[in-house]
């Protein structure tokens, strides 16, 4: 992966990403500069819009296979790209605006590639991935008169990646240290994971990335299941700290065949989804556990399975875990996790100037800024791609 060197002007983008919680869009407007090892950014705003209550649930509800027609899901498109645009001017105002809008859109459906028969055939006989966003670019640029990059996936999956994790090559360039191998750990619906070496000799080519498995997922939909709709999540951890985690169980879920499979990888609510909660409340019976314990086992299984992919699939271990997502704010999560790597400090990105409630939105607005530079936004060690791809279709404004 041979750095570009060339600098630009700074420029003001917006990154925006609704992730796998469906919790809201999260937008941040950034000032970036320089390329890749020069690499600058300056959160200028970072604010989190939720959807309006009825349009989160049709979300949930195609996401979880609901069946809907070809008319609807042009609606659904449409009414997320608005509220996605809105967040856009929203992010603006007290603001000098932005040229450029990097937007990740909200998944509904991800489906990793499979090989079938590898070694038999070449090239081998690949079923590729599919991976799908809604909030259509061209719409957002027809809103906001801002040119707009979308669609971030696609290039990666159409020669035979999974489109996912994509952040993994902008933690490398905003993340690394020059003496410090770090573990950026993603807690969202869905944990990532980018391992970045000490940056010197061919520390590019030993970056690493996965999706982990579930961060919040499972434990959002147990509150929601336990609290009958009540609450959505568990505020810091305070619910799951007050149980104790069932060891034997953490270990029956960790036999599951995704957590063994080697990186390059990635998941979604499609495994980690409502289907998975019910058996492992199911399993959970046996057990009697109390609600409490309940949260605190599915918190287990979040930071075991974590903890022994970085055990499994590193190179080496990291001298440092940085946290950042929403589950980065569960501090018992943390505290599990501490535990289990007792030898590594478990932080957050924002100990270490990145805030960490937008870094994947501010993300976004670097691979569309790397788009319009012709820079690529993969990093084929963490999608499976063969290769480095452009990453974005751009939507140009008719206004600027
Ligand atoms: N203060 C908090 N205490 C505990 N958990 C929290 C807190 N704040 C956020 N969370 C958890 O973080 C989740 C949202 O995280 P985030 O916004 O990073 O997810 P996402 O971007 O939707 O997911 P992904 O990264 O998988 O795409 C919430 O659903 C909640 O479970
Ligand atoms: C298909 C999809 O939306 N995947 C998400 C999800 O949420 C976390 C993890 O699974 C990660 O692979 C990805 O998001 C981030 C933004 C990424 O691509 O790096």
């Amino acid at each position: 992966m041979p750095p570009t060197e060339q600098t630009a002007v700074p420029v003001r983008v917006i990154g925006l990403i609704s992730g796998t919680s469906v919790d809201g869009i999260d937008a941040a407007l950034v000032e970036i500069s320089g390329t890749e090892l020069d690499l600058k950014i300056e959160l200028l705003a970072g604010e989190t819009y939720s959807y309006p209550a009825e349009l989160k649930e049709k979300i949930l509800a195609v996401g979880a296979g609901e069946a809907i027609s070809i008319p609807e899901l042009a609606e659904l498109d449409d009414a997320i790209a608005c509220t996605f645009a809105q967040a856009a001017q929203n992010i603006q105002l007290n603001h000098q605006s932005a040229s450029l809008i990097g937007s990740h859109g909200q998944t509904v459906y991800h489906r990793p590639p499979e090989s079938r028969g590898i070694g038999k055939k070449t090239p081998p006989d690949l079923r590729l991935g599919y991976s799908l966003q809604l909030g259509r670019g061209d719409l957002i640029a027809h809103l906001t008169g801002i040119t707009t990059v979308s669609n971030f996936r696609a290039a990666d999956i159409a020669v035979g990646g999974h489109g996912a994790p994509l952040v993994p090559r902008v933690d490398a360039f905003l993340l690394s240290h020059p003496q410090e191998g770090r573990c950026v750990q993603n807690l969202g619906g869905i944990g990532n994971v980018a391992y970045i070496p000490p940056r010197r000799d061919d520390w590019l080519a030993k970056i690493r990335g996965w999706d982990t498995g579930p961060a919040n997922s499972l434990l959002d939909l147990a509150v929601h299941h336990l609290t009958a709709g009540a609450e959505t999540y568990d505020e810091s951890g305070k619910w799951a700290a007050s149980g104790t985690p069932c060891n034997p169980l953490v270990e029956q879920w960790l036999s599951q065949d995704y957590f063994h499979l080697p990186p390059p990888k990635s998941t979604g609510r499609e495994l980690f989804g409502v289907a998975y909660l019910h058996q492992c409340l199911k399993d959970a019976e046996a057990y009697q556990l109390s609600p409490a314990d309940i949260l605190a086992t599915l918190t287990e299984l979040t930071v075991a399975s974590i903890a022994h992919s970085y055990q499994t699939f590193l190179p080496q271990m990291p001298q440092r875990v940085l946290l950042c997502g929403g589950g980065s704010r569960n501090l018992y999560l943390q505290q599990r996790l501490q535990l289990l790597l007792p030898s590594i400090p478990v932080l957050t990105t924002d100990e270490v100037g990145l805030n960490a409630d937008f870094k994947e939105a501010i993300a976004f607005a670097v691979l569309a800024y790397w788009r319009q530079l012709g820079i690529p936004g993969n990093l084929p060690a963490a999608t499976g791609a063969p290769q480095e791809m452009l990453l974005g279709e751009i939507h140009p404004s008719l206004v600027n």
